[in-house]
């Protein structure tokens, strides 16, 4: 076997701790190649690339009907959410018109690799997993994109007050979605977004958060919530400070955020490599990716209270995440997810 790159040399101790991230085909693949999706995804295993599976000639591969779960693709840019009403209606809907098929898109060309470009964000080269103390979730050289997690990074202590504080203190919104563009006709019977949210930046920066027909006015970081932002700055070894940070409170296991990406203009994204932190606190709630090219090759992880997790390199240009509903869960969870805004809006003088 090619020797490792040395950041992959950890010892394999360190990732005994990991949670069981499960990476997982959703239709038939025995035509394919096989490909084995370890229980555990310790670095030794990173060689792995889950382009093995090849698209035929023709560039489109098409495999069976019978799975049920994707139809729900969102193939604009912003969170398309999922309220028990929509699912209904959805699956109304469904019941009339023919399933379509899922399709596997041609493999987008390579990303350069880390050693042809070391990858950004935070003022450090990622990946985190990298770090002592960080396991990887997912590694995808030819997408350049990494998702890398960190258990239980502060006392419990400090997460009760945090999670407090955040309840307590943030102005939580759950405001109403407009109808979908071209869609206007159709009627949501559950018009709110299904889960609160609130947005946050340093006060050097006034740029409102956009996405799916709604924006989010700034909320100045007050000073205990830049005070979180700094602990968990300094668990992730970060040189700078993230300028805004994306709040969501799912009150129960019906509050979610469907698949989307974050790719609006403010974080340029797509563009260039990009640093999402995420924190979670209070319930455990299941995390999923999938590549835009390919619906089948999906990756979870559970985020438990105190879980850090990245998103990292090109992510959201490759990648869809969504955190689904999940119907026995019955506690509330916050995330919080910092961000750098690299393109400030024309109302804000910058950063
Ligand atoms: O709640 C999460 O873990 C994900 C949140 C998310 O995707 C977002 O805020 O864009
Ligand atoms: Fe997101």
């Amino acid at each position: 076997m090619a020797a490792l790159p040395p950041y992959l040399g950890f010892p394999q101790e360190q990732f005994l701790s990991c949670p069981p991230y499960q990476h997982f085909q959703l239709a038939q693949t025995s035509h394919l190649p096989q490909v084995f999706f370890p229980p555990l995804f310790p670095p030794q295993a990173f060689p792995f690339q889950p382009q093995a599976q090849q698209a035929p000639a023709n560039g489109l591969a098409t495999f069976g009907l019978e799975v049920q779960v994707q139809d729900d693709t969102d193939e604009s840019s912003s969170g398309e959410e999922e309220t028990e009403a929509v699912q209904k209606r959805r699956r109304k809907r469904r019941r009339k018109r023919k399933p379509r098929p899922l399709r596997k898109k041609p493999l987008p060309p390579a990303e350069a690799t880390l050693e042809e470009v070391p990858l950004d964000g935070g003022g450090i080269s990622g990946p985190l997993v990298l770090r002592i103390g960080w396991s990887c979730v997912l590694h995808d050289v030819h997408r350049r994109s990494f998702v890398s997690i960190r258990k239980k990074a502060f006392n419990s202590d400090v997460l009760a007050r945090w999670r407090q504080r955040l309840m307590a203190k943030l102005v939580w919104c759950k405001p109403e979605r407009p109808p979908k563009e071209g869609k206007s006709q159709e009627v949501l019977e559950d018009p709110l977004l299904p889960r609160s949210a609130a947005w946050l930046t340093l006060p050097s920066c006034r740029c409102e958060y956009e996405y799916a027909g709604l924006r989010f006015p700034p909320v100045n970081m007050p000073a205990w919530f830049l005070e979180i932002t700094d602990e968990v700055s300094r668990a992730c070894g970060l040189k700078e400070r993230p300028n805004s940070c994306n709040a969501n409170l799912y009150q129960t296991g019906a509050d979610n955020v469907s698949w989307h990406c974050d790719d609006e203009p403010l974080f340029d994204a797509t563009g260039r490599d990009a640093l999402i932190v995420s924190l979670s606190l209070g319930a455990t709630r299941s995390f999923q990716l999938r590549p835009k090219d390919d619906p089948f090759e999906e990756t979870l992880v559970l985020l438990e209270d105190g879980d850090l997790c990245t998103m990292e390199g090109l992510c959201q240009k490759h990648y869809r995440h969504r955190v689904p509903p999940e119907e026995d869960v019955v506690e509330p969870r916050i995330n919080l997810t910092w961000r750098w805004i690299v393109q400030h809006d024309d109302v804000c003088t910058g950063g």
